[in-house]
């Protein structure tokens, strides 16, 4: 029994079977990879000091390129041939190296002949910049890439790539499909459970430099003397790897550990408060990175409450943490103070008339869209309408409106979608990308944040193919021009297998699923369809609850005659929250895109498409080919059995069965509910709902983790 268990071990390999080593596999190479490597990454030199930063890029680096190569790349002192030199300052003048243009972060990969010797080199500024140059090393030897003639630079266009946790002190992860929360704050400080490192290996391996610990509904206990104790423990196992540690503020904290009455930042005694804090989380960690807050949204405590402004709550905070250099990212997800015309708004309102008036160490954290990580949204409106202030992006990395972990759905190409949008605020090319780089009106910080679909599973994310979107979230963060599918070509490489027809199979079911998504669940621009509270399942007839915006009729606003939000003059005339030429364009109905006809238009059922459907027929169309292309993955992760591990393709393969079924749910239910509307028929050849609309109603949700 106890050779059996040694053997399953062993043999098949926990690296091989669960995920654990996200795309971190250092695995030997197929023996054709391997061999064009042989000659040029013999040894490791050495020619920088050695910090902490340097020991683990060192270590990383030999300990993947052995594994990679099957043999031992040692960390040596001698450059002789196909040696590799990790670079800093002074030294790269040897080798008549540029890094002036590098900044902290950025790094050379180059290949140099000097005589007889090929060398190969990663050269940076800094440290960290050497180690992020080191993991591209790698990602090119075990993706195959030809490394003979090197001739890289590589410098991130934002400065604060970060996750967001929204994890609480319990260990429950607030819209969590991944287990418990890593941050076991029991054990803390004296556990430094070995996750810690492997986590920060993973981020540091695609260029996250941060991590907020704690949820944005944040509790106030972690700014207490011992929890800050067991976050500096924290910080202090991300350091090597350049990652600092972040906190959420809860803005009501000086009356609920601090002893005082008020949290009004107008106080002095507040703001002393704040400053002593500051000052007691610096002495303990001095690289801390500072605060990310929830205001005044969502039942949390904010300025609101004293009469003050968004803009006076932050300054408050950055004043505090400003003399140790710290950053306050502050949220633009407001909502639910008033009962809003439109949602869609709020932000804006309440953001636009503050420009100008935040100190420079504030960063307004701005989701992609202006209701909430719906499976597609239209760019936020305030991206573009604060000149005067850095904002910064908030992407969702854990798929709350999205299947949660069951469902295949990269997140690169919606992402990407936004960030390419033209926001056209400076003329045409004014993309959001340019506006949270900071580059469109030249701001000093940047940032971008994903909320993380990080924890304590075996394979970190709850499912396999949701380590590509932690993956792909460091990889545009670092540079949102990146393309989604060569980012997903790169982990599929890294993480499943180098056999191309497999990488292909894979990656185009990679690249087709975020649409496949919307158009099960919410094609054509419609949102928030989705069962209420857990967000798991479609709902779209909930229209009881005590608040407008709870309830998905406020959405879709479905009747008889059509469907869709009019948000152009005749309604909302949210439209006019952007620039005048794209209001201009959402707010025509012959030239919306198609994907956002019903955010923006309610549009009668008969309404012509491009596609010479009416919009029923084309709804029922859409909805259709969601369901269709997830059932065609099946048969093509079935061609993939026996080619990648049995552990990962089974999960993947029963996850696919979980995904047809609730596809055809979302499908069955939505359709049977607006021809309860509507009073129209299917066209011919499409399957009528497997039930009935009172079935649907009637049915029990799944017990959703993570709400
Ligand atoms: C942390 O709260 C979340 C809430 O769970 C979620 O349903 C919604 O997406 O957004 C909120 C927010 O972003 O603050």
């Amino acid at each position: 029994m106890a050779v059996f268990l040694l053997l399953n071990f062993v043999g098949m390999g926990a690296r091989a079977e669960d995920g654990y080593w996200l795309w971190l596999r250092y695995d030997e190479l197929p023996q054709e990879m391997r061999s064009q490597y042989r000659g040029q990454l013999r040894q490791i030199v050495l020619e920088t000091e050695e910090t902490p930063t340097v020991s683990v890029a060192a270590r990383e680096l030999s300990d993947g390129l052995s594994g990679l190569l099957g043999r031992n790349v040692p960390v040596s002192d001698e450059g002789a041939r196909g040696a590799i030199l990790l670079v800093t300052g002074e030294a790269a003048s040897l080798y008549d190296l540029d890094l002036s243009d590098l900044g902290e972060d950025g790094y050379l990969l180059r290949t140099l002949t000097d005589g007889r010797r090929k060398l190969t080199v990663i050269a940076a500024n800094e440290d960290d910049g050497l180690l992020y140059g080191v993991f591209h090393l790698l990602r090119l030897v075990q993706t195959g890439e030809d490394i003979s003639d090197l001739n890289i630079t590589s410098v991130p266009r934002i400065d604060i790539r970060v996750l967001n946790h929204w994890d609480n002190l319990d260990r429950t992860v607030e819209r969590g499909y991944a287990g418990q929360s890593i941050w076991d704050w029991h054990k803390l400080p004296d556990y430094i459970d070995p996750r810690y490192t492997d986590y920060a290996r993973a981020n540091a391996s695609i260029g996250i430099n941060g991590t907020v610990l704690t949820n944005v509904n944040a509790n106030a206990t972690v700014l207490t003397p011992p929890y800050i104790e067991k976050v500096a423990a924290v910080a202090d196992t991300m350091r090597p790897y350049g990652i600092q540690v972040y906190l959420t503020a809860r803005f009501s904290a000086p009356i609920e550990i601090g002893g005082l009455e008020t949290a009004d930042p107008a106080d002095p005694a507040v703001q002393a408060w704040w400053a002593g804090k500051a000052d007691e989380i610096y002495r303990k960690i001095p690289d801390f990175g500072g605060f990310l807050v929830k205001a005044d949204s969502e039942g949390q405590p904010g300025p609101h409450t004293y009469h003050r402004t968004h803009a006076e709550g932050a300054n408050m905070l950055a004043d505090a943490v400003a003399p140790h250099g710290g950053v306050v990212m502050w949220r633009a997800f407001v909502y639910s103070e008033n009962n809003p015309v439109d949602r869609h708004m709020q932000a804006y309102d309440q953001f636009v008339p503050l420009d100008g008036k935040f100190r420079s160490n504030v960063i307004i954290q701005t989701k992609n869209g202006a209701i909430d990580f719906q499976p597609r949204e239209p760019f936020h409106p305030l991206f573009g309408a604060m000149p005067e202030t850095p904002l910064g992006m908030e992407f969702q990395i854990t798929k709350e409106y999205l299947g949660f972990a069951t469902h295949l759905a990269y997140l690169a190409p919606m992402w990407s979608e936004v960030l390419r949008a033209d926001t056209f605020v400076k003329g045409e090319g004014s993309t959001v990308a340019k506006i949270i780089d900071g580059s469109l009106e030249g701001h000093e910080i940047s940032a971008m944040a994903g909320v993380s679909n990080i924890g304590s599973d075996r394979n970190w994310t709850g499912s396999q193919f949701d380590q590509a979107n932690w993956y792909a979230f460091g990889r545009l963060a670092w540079d949102p021009a990146a393309e989604p599918a060569e980012i997903a070509e790169d982990w599929v490489r890294m993480t499943f297998t180098g056999d191309d027809g497999a990488v292909g199979t894979i990656l185009g079911m990679m690249m087709e699923s975020r649409e496949a998504v919307v158009n099960y669940m919410t094609p054509l621009g419609l949102g928030h369809l989705m069962g209420t509270g857990h967000h798991y399942g479609p709902a779209p007839w909930v229209s009881e609850l005590g608040r407008p915006e709870w309830n998905p009729v406020y959405y879709h606003k479905a009747d008889e005659d059509g469907i869709g939000f009019d948000r152009t003059k005749s309604g909302s005339n949210a439209v006019a929250q952007y620039s005048d030429a794209v209001a201009a364009e959402f707010a025509d109905l012959e030239a919306v895109p198609e994907e956002y006809l019903l955010w923006f238009h309610h549009v009668s059922w008969d309404y012509e498409m491009p596609s010479g459907r009416t919009l029923w027929e084309e709804l029922v169309h859409r909805y259709t080919e969601g369901v269709r292309t997830v059932s065609g993955w099946r048969g093509e992760w079935a061609s993939l059995e026996g080619r990648i591990d049995e552990g990962r393709y089974r999960q993947v393969a029963d996850f696919l069965r979980v995904q047809e079924k609730e596809a055809r749910w979302w499908r069955d239910a939505c359709l049977a509910y607006f021809m309860s509307l509507n009073g129209l028929d299917l066209p011919a050849g499409y399957a009528p709902p497997a039930r009935t609309l009172d079935e649907y109603k009637a049915m029990v949700f799944p017990s959703a983790p993570g709400n």
